[in-house]
């Protein structure tokens, strides 16, 4: 029989943390090797239909993130369920968490916009253009889990052309200052996800579609003829997808499954972490 090991609190053990500026792991390709994102400088496209395993790659990327030392999240999950799990650890590092609120996404993006505004005059004021570890600055990354919910579902016309211009900026503009944004959703069609907007995300990660159009308005255009189509995926193996970075082709990727049970140990994991200080002891940059 094994001997019952008590952790007090003083012999939890801690790990050393991560930084946003760390590469990401997010799945393996199709020849088994690992594939990792570089976030911090890409924003991150995540499109396909239900049930394809975007929210899957989201927590994936939340989950390294949270285990940054150099990390602010806002999350807006009008569904609650997915970036909500990390509700409380957001509130720890001092994040915010949005729902089914339009006009609370709207009074945050604001907010961030901003906040990016004084980055720039910062990084001009220096002479740069953009953000390095060394600066120890906080990422801001921004997590929309189901963008279409806030740019055509919910609200009036004038708060959902108020929301894509705000997330537009963002994206344009936030990956030199540290505030990279990942977005999620369903409905990859040409007014949820139009080419001028899809054009400035770095990354684009489209999961199972229901057409060779919709692949390509996520991929881009011609990649469905080209022998890159994300309808082909077939529906009994979710979480496979294609990655495409900019300037680069098509990749099939796996995405990493974290089970609800590990999230839940994640989750316990940064918040208490955080709660007791144990972050404060673990130095900023190596
Ligand atoms: N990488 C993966 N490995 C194993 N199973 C996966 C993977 N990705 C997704 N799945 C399975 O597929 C299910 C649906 O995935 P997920 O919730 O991420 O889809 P989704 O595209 O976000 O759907 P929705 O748009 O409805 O939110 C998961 O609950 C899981 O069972």
């Amino acid at each position: 029989m094994h001997p019952t090991i008590h952790l007090s609190p003083d012999t939890i053990p801690v790990a050393p943390t991560l930084s946003m500026f760390d590469p990401v792991f997010v799945g393996i390709d199709e020849f088994g090797a690992p594939v990792y994102l570089d976030l911090v400088y890409h924003n991150l496209l995540d499109a396909g239909e239900p049930g394809g395993g975007k929210s899957v790659l989201i927590q994936n990327l939340v989950a390294h993130a949270f285990l940054c030392h150099d990390f602010t999240p806002v999350l807006l999950d009008p569904k609650w369920v997915e970036l909500g799990m990390w509700m409380e650890p957001a509130d720890a590092l001092g994040g915010i968490f949005v729902g089914p609120d339009i006009e609370g996404g709207l009074r945050v993006l604001r907010r961030l916009q901003k906040v990016m505004d004084r980055r720039y005059a910062w990084l001009v004021a220096h002479g740069r253009r953009k953000f390095l570890p060394t600066d120890l600055i906080k990422v801001i990354g921004v997590f929309i889990d189901e963008l279409a919910y806030y740019t055509a579902t919910t609200g009036t016309p004038e708060q959902q052309k108020e929301f894509i211009a705000l997330v537009r900026d963002l994206v344009a503009r936030g990956r030199a200052c540290a505030m990279p944004v990942i977005a999620a959703t369903q409905r990859p069609s040409v007014d949820i996800i139009p080419t001028s907007l899809r054009d400035l995300f770095g990354y684009r990660a489209a999961f199972r579609c229901t057409t060779p159009n919709s692949s390509d308005i996520i991929l881009g255009h011609g990649w469905a003829s080209a022998g890159f189509n994300a309808q082909t995926i077939s529906p009994t193996t979710p979480g496979v997808f294609y990655l495409i970075a900019e300037g680069g082709i098509p990749h099939l990727v796996k995405a990493a499954y974290l089970s609800d049970e590990q999230i839940h140990q994640l989750v316990d994991y940064v918040t208490w972490t955080h709660r007791s200080g144990q972050r404060d002891s673990v130095p900023l940059a190596a």
